[in-house]
């Protein structure tokens, strides 16, 4: 998979590319990461790449031409592959991990990422397929969107995590949270790990982490709850949670 970051910082989008997992996924050649900065487009000796917003008010915004040959170049150098261009902005749909995973499937994503007041409207219409919000938030650029979104998508870049199977387990994946997790020692001052995860009963193991799952997920997230059909094993499962939590 390319992905492709229009980005007024692109060694910050480099660097988060650069480490942990999404590292390790670009060196196994899985994903590329590529950073394009429409500072190196504009044609004026002060490179200029924003203008006043029109109609007064506070800020600027980001002009249309050296963003949008930025835009171009990215999309050629993808070499023909179908390409979807998501703009990073408060004004897009929340991200989930529904939505992560349909990205990761993509061969080609260009992700815009908004400076100061954001893009010129005119360059969304024109050139952004999909508007993605990381939260209901403001920062101070769409770069963290963009390197959320990476994260996100590329530790589910087939063969980036040595084990697959925990991006089935990570929390979302199955539309609940995750269950608590344990390491070595057993048994220290901060407590002892539960019995059921000492007993090598890999059955008893996968039913105690899908209780856990989805009491979690009805005491911390009712609403993914809400959202979700349970089978006849998990209705039981979190009934039985239910009552051992209100005892
Ligand atoms: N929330 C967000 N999810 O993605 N991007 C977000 C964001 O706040 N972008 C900034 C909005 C103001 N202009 C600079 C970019």
């Amino acid at each position: 998979m390319r992905i492709d970051v229009i980005t007024l910082f692109p060694d910050f989008v480099r660097s988060c590319a650069a480490v942990g997992v999404v590292g390790r996924a670009q060196e196994r050649e899985l994903l590329s990461v590529t950073a394009w900065n429409p500072r190196d487009f504009a044609t004026d000796s002060y490179r200029t790449v924003d203008g006043r917003t029109c109609g007064g008010g506070p800020g600027m915004v980001m002009l249309i031409a050296p963003t949008r040959e930025a835009i171009v170049a990215a999309r050629k150098a993808g070499s023909g592959s179908k390409s979807r261009t998501i703009y990073l902005s408060p004004q897009g749909s929340r991200l989930t991990q529904a939505k992560v995973a349909e990205l990761a499937r993509e061969d080609h994503l260009i992700l815009l990422c908004g400076r100061y007041e954001g893009v010129d409207e005119r360059l969304i219409a024109a050139e952004v397929d999909e508007e993605i919000s990381i939260g209901d938030y403001v920062l101070s650029g769409g770069e963290l969107g963009a390197a959320v979104l990476i994260d996100a998508i590329g530790r589910l870049q087939d063969g980036a995590l040595n084990d697959a199977a925990s991006a089935e387990q990570d929390s979302f994946s199955d539309g609940l949270l995750d269950c608590p997790h344990y390491a070595r020692p057993m048994v220290d001052e901060l407590g002892a790990v539960p019995d059921v995860l000492q007993s090598g009963n890999h059955a008893m193991i996968r039913r105690w982490r899908l209780k856990q799952s989805l009491g979690r997920t009805w005491l911390r997230r009712p609403d993914l709850l809400a959202r979700r059909e349970l089978g006849s094993q998990a209705r039981t499962l979190l009934e039985e949670f239910r009552r051992e939590w209100l005892a």
